[in-house]
C-alpha cells in the first residue's frame, strides 16, 4: 500500500487544488515553499536551485522556495514570464493552532498550523509600485461572446478606471489590440477563443448579475445615468467583476464607475496595422524605436499611461479631437507656462495608483503621503491654469477637477510625518504634534531611552567596568553585557544584577532598574503602535471616501500632463496643428515621419519632407522607385500623420489638412510572421483579405508591395487586383508601394489612381538616392544599385547585369509579362462577368426561413446540411 501523504502534503494538495494553474506560494516560516511541477516552473523562470523535500507516491517531491521579505522581485519575474501566482499564508499562529488541537483532541504534535489562499496575483491584478511600470496602464479585460455580439469590459484596478464596449466578433481582435491588456479571461466554452484567453466558468457571464453588480458596487438604482450598456456589456462587466473577485478571495479592488465605449468612436486599427506601425512597440518588440518612445515628453507615469491610450486608440470625433487641439494650442502658444506646469507636475506622486492601493487595502502610510502631496501639486496646477487667460474648454474642465481637496489636504499634511514610510509596522508615520496622547507615549518611552543610557552610565562607575553595556535584541530585550572577565563582579549575590546567559567572550545580566525601564518602553511602544494604525485606518478611510473626485483629479492632471508634452514635442519637431475635418482627403505638405527623423537627425542627417495629396479624385497613389528609396517611410508617415491628429496631436508637417477615417490599415508584404506558424506570403495574404472586406470609402489604407512574398506571376496579379479592388470597390484613400513596373498601366484604367516614385539620380556612375517623392512612374528599378551599394561583391553583380540584359530582351520582344493586361475588363466588371455557379447547397440554404425553426429543427436541418456537404466533396 502506497504511504499516506503527511499532513502538511494533504493539506498542501487540498490547497493546489484551489489554485487550480496559478502556481502555489506556500508559506513556512520565512519562505514561500513550491512543490512539484510549480517548483519545477518557478526554478526555471526564477533561476533558483530546485531541490526535494520528502516523498509522495514513492518519488521525490521536488521543490524550491524564495523569502518572503524578498517575494515581490521573484513575484515580478513569474507575471512577466506569464504565470499567475496563489499566495497560501498561515492563517494562525502555532500558539492558536495548539489551542485548536488541544479543542479538537488532537496531539499538539499533529497539529498543522492552517494555511489559506489569501490572494491570486495575476497580471492583470496588481497593484504593487513595485510590480506595475510607472508609464504603462495595467489592464484586465473579461470578454463576453452573447449571440452574435462580444461585450469586453476593460478595468485598470491600479488606478480604478472601467469601461464597457461591445463589438462584432470580427471587430474582437482589433478591440483586444487596442485595450493591450496584461491579462484577458472569457467563458470556458468560448469554442473561438483568442490564444491566452483565461477560462472562467461561463455562469460568472450573466448579464443579469452584470448590471446588479455594478448597481450595488456603486450604490445606484439604475445605471441609465452612467451610459448605454448592452447585453454584451453586462454580461463582461459580470465576468470581469467574478474573476477580480475570485483573484481577491473575496476582496473587491477600486472600481470607478463604467463607461460606455460607443463603437465607431475611435480609429479602428487591427493588431497588424499596430504591429506594423510600431505605435507602443517597435517590431523587434520593446519601446526603443517606437511610436510612443518618440513622442512621450510626458513627466508623470499617468501622463505617459494616458498618451499610450490616446495612441492606441486615436478619436473618430471631430469635436473630442478639436478640443485636445485646442488644449495643446493653448500650451505651444505659452512657453513660459508650459514650462512652469511641466516642473510642477514633475513633482507630482502617481496619486491614481497610491489610490488603487489604499482602496484594495494595501495601502501604505507612503501613500497617504503620496496622495497628500499630489493633491496640494494639484491645487498648484489649478492656480497656474486658472490664471491663464482663455483657457481652452478641456483645460477648464480639468482645471476643475484638480481642486475641492482642500480639508483632506490640511488632515493629512497635519497627520503625517514629511517623508512616511512604506511600512507601517514600525510606526513613526504620523507627525508629533498631531495627537498629544501619542506624543505623551513616544516621550514617555523616549525619557525611558534616556534613564537606560543614564542607567549604563551609573553601572559603569559603581561596578568600575567601562565596557559594561546596555543593549537590545529581539529574543532578550534589553539586558548589560560586559567581557567575560568582568562577570564575576556583577554574579556576586548582591551586585543587584541577576545573570541571563553566558556567551564565549561575554555574560549578559539583568537589573530592577533597566527591567522598569524597559517595561515603560515596551508598553508606551506597544500604545503608540495601536495609536499609529488607528490613525492610519481614520486616514484611509477618509482618502477611499473620497476616492472618486481623487480619481478625477489625478484624470485631469494626466490629460493636463499630455497636453503640454504634446506641446512640448510640437515645438521640439517644428510640427503643425492639424486641420480635421469629415471629408475623405489626406493634404499633407512637409511630412515627416517622426521616428526616422529623429533617427536621422540623430546620426546628424536630414530628413527630407514630402507631400501628399489624396482626394475623392485621386484616392490611389501608386509609388514606385528603388530600393531604400524612401517608400516604407512615406507610406507610413502619412499614416502616422494621420494617426497622431486624430489622437488630438500636432503633427510632423508644414501643414496638414486631415479628413478624419474610421479605420486606419497598414500591411507590408511578406513580414516574417514564423512565430505564429504561418508563411509569410499567408500572413501577407490573411491580412490583405481583411483589409478587402473590411475597409470602407472613410478608411485610409497603406500596402507596402503587398504581393512580393510570392513567385513574380502570382505576386504581380494579386497586386494588381488588390489595387484594382481597392479603386474600385473600397473607394478609399490607399497608397501603394510596388516594385512591379507593369502595374503602372493601372493608371489607364482607374482613374482616381495616380503616379509617383521616389527620386534616385545616379552620379559619376554611383547611386544616389534623393528621398524626393515625384509624379510619375519610376523610370526603372536600381536594384542592382542597390546591391552594388550594399556591398555585393563584384563578380556576382556582373552576373546579374547579364542576366538581365537577357531578360530585358525577352521582355522588349514579348511586351513584358503585363502583354496584354490591358485588355483585361476591370475588377468589378471582371467579377460580375462570372457565372455563378449552380449549387443545391447553397439553394437549400438560401431556402431556408430560420425564423420559423424551432432549435431543435434548426440543429437537424444543419445536420442534414452537413451530411450533405460530405456527400457533395468532389
Ligand atoms: N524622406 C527621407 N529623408 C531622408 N531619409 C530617408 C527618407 N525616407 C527614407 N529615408 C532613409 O532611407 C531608408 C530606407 O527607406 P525605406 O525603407 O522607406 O525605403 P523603401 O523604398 O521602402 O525600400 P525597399 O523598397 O527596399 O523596402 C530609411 O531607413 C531612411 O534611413
Amino acid at each position: 500500500m502506497a504511504d499516506q501523504p503527511t499532513p502538511m502534503m494533504q493539506q498542501y494538495l487540498a490547497l493546489k487544488r484551489e489554485a487550480g494553474d496559478a502556481l502555489l506560494f506556500y508559506r513556512m516560516g520565512d519562505f514561500f515553499e513550491l512543490f512539484f511541477e510549480d517548483a519545477k516552473i518557478a526554478s526555471g523562470v526564477l533561476d533558483i536551485a530546485l531541490t526535494s523535500r520528502g516523498e509522495h507516491g514513492g518519488d521525490k517531491i521536488p521543490m524550491c522556495g524564495v523569502p518572503v521579505h524578498a517575494a515581490e522581485g521573484y513575484l515580478a519575474r513569474l507575471i512577466k514570464a506569464g504565470c499567475r501566482v496563489a499566495i497560501a499564508e498561515q492563517v494562525e499562529t502555532p500558539e492558536e493552532a495548539k489551542v485548536r488541537a488541544k479543542r479538537e483532541g488532537l496531539p499538539s504534535s499533529k497539529v498543522l498550523v492552517a494555511r489559506d489562499i489569501v490572494r491570486f496575483v495575476t497580471a492583470g491584478t496588481l497593484t504593487e509600485e513595485a510590480l506595475l511600470e510607472p508609464r504603462r496602464a495595467n489592464l484586465l479585460v473579461a470578454v463576453a461572446p452573447v449571440r452574435d455580439g462580444v461585450g469586453l469590459a476593460a478595468c485598470d484596478i491600479s488606478t480604478g478606471r472601467m469601461e464597457l464596449e461591445e463589438c462584432t466578433p470580427a471587430a474582437l481582435d482589433a478591440a483586444l489590440a487596442r485595450l493591450g491588456a496584461s491579462e484577458v479571461v472569457g467563458p470556458d466554452d468560448w469554442e473561438y477563443a483568442p490564444h491566452g484567453v483565461i477560462a472562467r466558468p461561463r455562469n460568472a457571464f450573466r448579464s443579469d448579475d452584470g448590471e446588479t453588480r455594478l448597481k450595488t458596487l456603486h450604490g445606484l438604482a439604475t445605471l441609465d445615468g452612467l451610459g448605454t450598456f448592452t447585453r454584451p456589456m453586462l454580461a463582461a462587466a459580470a465576468g470581469l467583476v467574478a474573476y477580480l473577485e475570485h483573484a481577491g478571495r473575496g476582496n473587491l479592488p477600486f472600481l470607478l464607475p463604467p463607461v460606455a465605449r460607443g463603437s465607431g468612436a475611435h480609429l479602428a486599427m487591427d493588431a497588424a496595422t499596430r504591429a506594423s506601425l510600431e505605435i507602443l512597440e517597435a517590431q523587434g518588440g520593446g519601446r526603443a524605436g517606437s511610436l510612443i518612445a518618440c513622442m512621450d515628453r510626458c513627466v508623470t507615469g499617468a501622463g505617459a499611461r494616458q498618451l499610450a491610450e490616446d495612441l492606441s486608440a486615436p478619436l473618430a470625433d471631430r469635436d473630442a479631437i478639436e478640443a485636445r487641439l485646442a488644449a495643446v494650442h493653448h500650451f505651444h502658444a505659452d512657453p513660459l507656462l508650459r514650462a512652469d506646469l511641466r516642473a510642477v507636475l514633475r513633482q507630482a506622486p502617481d496619486i491614481g495608483r497610491a489610490l488603487g492601493r489604499l482602496v484594495a487595502g494595501r495601502g501604505s502610510p507612503r501613500d497617504l503621503g503620496q496622495i497628500r502631496d499630489g493633491l496640494s501639486e494639484a491645487r498648484r496646477v489649478r492656480d497656474m491654469l486658472s490664471g491663464s487667460p482663455d483657457l481652452p474648454e478641456l483645460l477648464a474642465e480639468m482645471t476643475g477637477a484638480l481642486g475641492g481637496h482642500a480639508a483632506l489636504v490640511d488632515h493629512l499634511s497635519r497627520a503625517l510625518v514629511p517623508s512616511p514610510p512604506t511600512e507601517r509596522q514600525q510606526g513613526g508615520f504620523i507627525a508629533s504634534g498631531y495627537d498629544h496622547a501619542l506624543d505623551a507615549l513616544r516621550e514617555t518611552s523616549g525619557n525611558a531611552r534616556r534613564a537606560i543610557a543614564a542607567l549604563e552610565a551609573k553601572y559603569r562607575d559603581e561596578t568600575g567596568t567601562p565596557s559594561l553595556k546596555i543593549k537590545h535584541n529581539k529574543v532578550l530585550g534589553y539586558f548589560i553585557e560586559v567581557p567575560a572577565k568582568h562577570g564575576d563582579k556583577l554574579m556576586a549575590a548582591d551586585s543587584g544584577f541577576t545573570h541571563r546567559q553566558t556567551m564565549a567572550g561575554a555574560v549578559r545580566f539583568n537589573s530592577l532598574g533597566l527591567h522598569e525601564e524597559a517595561s515603560r518602553i515596551a508598553e508606551a511602544g506597544g500604545h503608540a503602535l495601536a495609536a499609529e494604525e488607528a490613525h492610519f485606518e481614520e486616514l484611509v478611510g477618509e482618502v477611499v471616501a473620497a476616492r472618486e473626485a481623487i480619481a478625477a483629479t489625478a484624470a485631469a492632471l494626466a490629460r493636463i500632463d499630455v497636453s503640454a508634452a504634446l506641446a512640448e514635442r510640437a515645438v521640439e519637431g517644428d510640427w503643425c496643428r492639424p486641420e480635421v475635418f469629415d471629408e475623405p482627403r489626406l493634404e499633407v505638405t512637409g511630412g515627416r515621419h517622426p521616428v526616422v527623423e529623429q533617427a536621422l537627425a540623430r546620426a546628424g542627417e536630414r530628413f527630407i519632407a514630402n507631400d501628399c495629396a489624396l482626394g475623392p479624385d485621386d484616392r490611389l497613389w501608386l509609388i514606385g522607385g528603388p530600393n531604400m528609396g524612401g517608400k516604407s517611410t512615406f507610406l507610413r508617415q502619412n499614416a502616422l500623420i494621420l494617426l497622431l491628429a486624430q489622437s488630438g496631436s500636432y503633427v510632423p508637417a508644414s501643414t496638414a489638412r486631415i479628413g478624419m477615417a474610421d479605420r486606419l490599415f497598414s500591411r507590408v508584404g511578406a513580414s516574417d510572421n514564423l512565430a505564429r506558424g504561418r508563411s509569410t506570403f499567408m500572413v501577407e495574404m490573411v491580412e490583405t483579405a481583411a483589409i478587402l472586406s473590411q475597409a470602407t470609402e472613410r478608411s485610409f489604407v497603406i500596402l507596402d508591395e503587398v504581393g512580393r512574398g510570392t513567385s513574380t506571376y502570382d505576386g504581380m496579379a494579386l497586386a494588381w487586383a488588390v489595387v484594382e479592388a481597392v479603386h474600385e470597390q473600397l473607394r478609399c484613400r490607399c497608397l501603394f508601394a510596388t516594385h512591379y513596373h507593369e502595374l503602372s498601366r493601372l493608371a489607364e484604367s482607374c482613374d482616381a489612381l495616380s503616379l509617383h516614385h521616389v527620386r534616385a539620380r545616379e552620379w559619376k556612375g554611383d547611386l544616389v538616392l534623393l528621398h524626393e517623392l515625384a509624379v510619375g512612374a519610376a523610370d526603372r528599378s536600381y536594384g542592382l544599385d542597390v546591391a552594388r551599394l550594399a556591398g555585393v561583391p563584384q563578380p556576382v553583380l556582373k552576373r546579374a547585369k547579364a542576366v538581365l540584359d537577357k531578360l530585358e530582351k525577352g521582355r522588349a520582344a514579348t511586351g513584358g509579362i503585363a502583354a496584354g493586361l490591358g485588355d483585361l475588363p476591370l475588377f468589378a466588371a471582371g467579377v460580375q462577368a462570372e457565372e455563378p455557379r449552380r449549387d443545391s447547397l447553397r439553394e437549400r440554404l438560401d431556402g431556408l426561413d430560420i425564423d420559423s425553426l424551432t432549435p431543435r429543427e434548426a440543429l437537424d436541418k444543419l445536420y442534414e446540411l452537413k451530411a450533405e456537404a460530405g456527400s457533395t466533396k468532389p
